[in-house]
């Protein structure tokens, strides 16, 4: 059953080779229901009957999972990967469905950075998918796919005033082998107000063997009002800028914070004033930058770090802030989605490492924030970056753990704002966690898996509101022999390609053609199909959630492809991404078609990674809780 599956499928079968197509007669089939034991009998036997068949399986995952930005391993390595992890592996399954009226080398440099009350920082160096319209690829898978103190408030160790028995948090520090142990990292929404800050700091109190790096996001969602103050300043006139209402929320929130703590105003007076000169300078200019957009919004940061260090010390915990763009955190110059480059892992290793021998006081770290390798300028890692900070200092300072604290109970089954009764998983590997973060659940930053794998790191994520919740442990391996389908994901507002040629009909490197043009353009895909004459390409969601791809873009690439193909634009697509069991994958599939079919969604592409949909006039959000209530209630689903 399982090879007439196959044979419906075109295989690709690599980077810029034909697409082969296997005839079969399995369309005019009715459905079969198999077992479970059946299923991975067949799924078994399909592997070895077929030789190569894995393989083949194998590379559109592959090309998948080395094509997206931040996954460049070589290809060849990751094949190698593959083939070795193949059976163990967790996919995702995508699927391009169509609803009933389907629309839709680092060289070093410096350069000043900003911040410190205007004091400039010197510098530091430095998918696929297959099939189209109702086509389905079945099988097995996998993927490879010196200054001290930072700057300002909270630097330094601090007095012994505070709660009882602080100041013990980390034993005698570097002596006798004490070292840093693990990366807390708390998000926005974990310290959002002095109340917060203060149970962040009892919840640290509460591992007294630990000596933790603390990660920092900015406070609750003051990184949403820099952005809106700053598109505000743009259009007000300098003398409005004091009126902007989300500028008086940002400096009400951190003033109260301080007082509250029993701080200083002192420690964050500087950057406000600066923060309310940019806001000036953009008002002035009247144009917001990318550049200027990051560097406005490490303000969150930068203020939230200083204010919760200065607490730490106020209670007597050793604690010293850090800008990560001061320490060595090197990036790429793309303002708002910065790529971290490798020369950061030693460079702040060694930072905070040596500061940590020197003098042991807990770091706390800036999230989110970088500095660009060219420019010298504050770069941002993307929306939710600070996972990537904690994950990247874990691994550059080869830590025993990293924690990611949020207001949810770990990851769960699906996005608990679509489908409120999603449940914790409670295991997940590095490769099903980044393909959640990729395709779009917003729990983790999509590149933020990638330091922790390589560095082979264990990732918990937990509940800063509810800490005895065990959380999610993401590692290396996990036992999936149990598992059915352990989440989904939707990425809504996705553009999709179609590219059409009959050229392609037995020719080579029409393939290589249309990606070299992405190349040319620096649009990465995120998700590809093909058949014989035909290319379907989901369009990097991380480009898109930068910036938005603006049409002029879009229209670019259009144009360029026209050059070989006839090319249909399809915008406002989504993604449904079933994260599952490679060895159920009938099983998940049968489940899910059977839930589209009722909602009437055809399904359009399917690829083994993710899924996408684009639904003009059907409920969206109804058609994915739909499918999380049905097909997450598969029989022994054990997350
Ligand atoms: N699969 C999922 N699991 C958990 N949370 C999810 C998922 N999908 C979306 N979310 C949302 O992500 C939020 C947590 O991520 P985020 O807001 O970035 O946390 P923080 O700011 O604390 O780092 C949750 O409050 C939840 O609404
Ligand atoms: N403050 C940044 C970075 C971040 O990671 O935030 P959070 O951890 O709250 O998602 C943002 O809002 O994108």
């Amino acid at each position: 059953m399982l090879l007439c599956s196959f044979q419906r499928c075109p295989l690709l079968l690599g980077r810029g080779e034909a697409a082969v197509r296997r005839t079969g007669e399995a369309e005019s089939q009715e459905p079969t229901r198999w077992s479970e034991a059946e299923e991975d009998e067949n799924t078994r036997a399909g592997v070895r009957r077929s030789g190569g068949m894995s393989w083949r399986l194998l590379s559109p995952t592959l090309v998948q999972y080395c094509s997206g930005r931040g996954k460049r391993e070589h290809p060849t390595n990751c094949r190698e990967n593959g083939r070795r992890e193949s059976k163990k592996m967790a996919i995702a399954l995508r699927f391009a469905a169509t609803p009933r009226c389907l629309v839709s080398s680092i060289p070093p440099t410096s350069a000043g950075a900003g911040h410190g009350g205007g004091v400039a920082r010197t510098g530091v160096l430095g998918r696929t998918c297959r099939g189209r319209r109702l086509e389905v690829a079945v099988g097995n898978s996998t993927r490879c796919r010196a200054k001290k103190g930072g700057g300002g408030g909270g630097g330094g160790g601090g007095g012994m005033d505070g709660v009882p028995g602080a100041g013990t948090l980390g034993g005698s520090g570097a002596e006798g082998g004490d070292q840093l142990s693990v990366v807390m990292k708390f998000g926005g929404s974990s310290v959002s107000s002095a109340a917060r800050m203060q149970e962040v700091a009892g919840l640290i109190l509460t591992f007294p063997e630990e000596r933790p790096v603390v990660v920092l996001s900015a406070m609750g969602k003051t990184t949403n009002l820099l952005l809106l103050a700053g598109e505000k300043a743009v259009g007000c006139g300098v003398i409005h800028v004091s009126e902007i209402e989300e500028w008086n929320m940002i400096k009400d929130l951190h003033i109260k914070t301080v007082d509250e703590l029993g701080l200083p105003r002192s420690l964050i007076h500087s950057m406000l004033d600066e923060l309310e000169q940019l806001l000036k300078g953009i008002a002035m200019m009247k144009e917001l930058t990318l550049r200027t957009t990051d560097y406005l919004l490490s303000f969150g940061e930068c203020m939230s770090t200083r204010i919760f260090a200065g607490y730490l010390n106020k209670v007597g915990v050793k604690a010293r802030q850090y800008d990560a763009f001061d320490i060595g955190f090197i990036t790429t110059d793309d303002f708002g989605n910065a790529d971290i480059l490798e020369a950061t892992y030693p460079a702040i290793a060694k930072r905070l490492h040596g500061d940590w021998i020197r003098e042991p006081a807990i770091p706390v770290v800036t999230g989110f924030l970088g500095k660009g390798w060219k420019s010298g300028a504050v770069t941002t890692l993307g929306r939710g970056g600070s996972d990537l900070t904690a994950t990247t200092i874990g691994k550059a300072l080869g830590l025993r753990e990293i924690q990611v604290w949020k207001d949810v109970d770990g990851v769960l089954t699906c996005d608990p704002n679509i489908y409120p009764n999603a449940t914790t998983v409670p295991y997940l590997t590095f490769e099903e966690a980044a393909e959640l973060a990729y395709f779009g659940a917003q729990v983790l930053h999509p590149q933020s898996m990638r330091p922790a794998r390589e560095g082979d790191i264990p990732v918990r994520v937990k509940n800063s509101y509810n800490p005895k919740a065990p959380g999610t442990l993401i590692s290396k391996q996990r036992e999936m022999d149990k598992v059915v389908l352990t989440s989904i994901v939707l990425k809504s507002n996705v553009t999709m390609l179609d590219i059409v040629s009959t050229r392609m009909l037995g020719q080579f490197g029409f393939l290589a053609k249309v990606f070299s043009i992405f190349e040319d353009l620096g649009i990465s895909v995120d998700c590809v199909a093909t058949s014989e004459v035909s290319i379907s390409v989901s369009l990097d969601p991380s480009k898109i959630w930068s910036r938005e791809l603006i049409q002029q873009e879009l229209d670019h690439v259009v144009e360029e492809l026209e050059k070989i193909a006839v090319v249909h634009l399809l915008q406002k697509r989504a993604i449904i991404s079933l994260i599952g069991n490679v060895r159920r994958s009938s099983l998940i599939l049968e489940k899910a078609f059977h839930v589209l079919r009722k909602s009437g969604v055809n399904v359009q592409m399917i690829s083994q990674g993710a899924s996408k949909v684009v639904l003009s006039k059907v409920d969206l959000t109804l058609l994915y809780a739909y499918i999380s209530v049905q097909a997450l209630n598969l029989p022994s689903h054990t997350g």
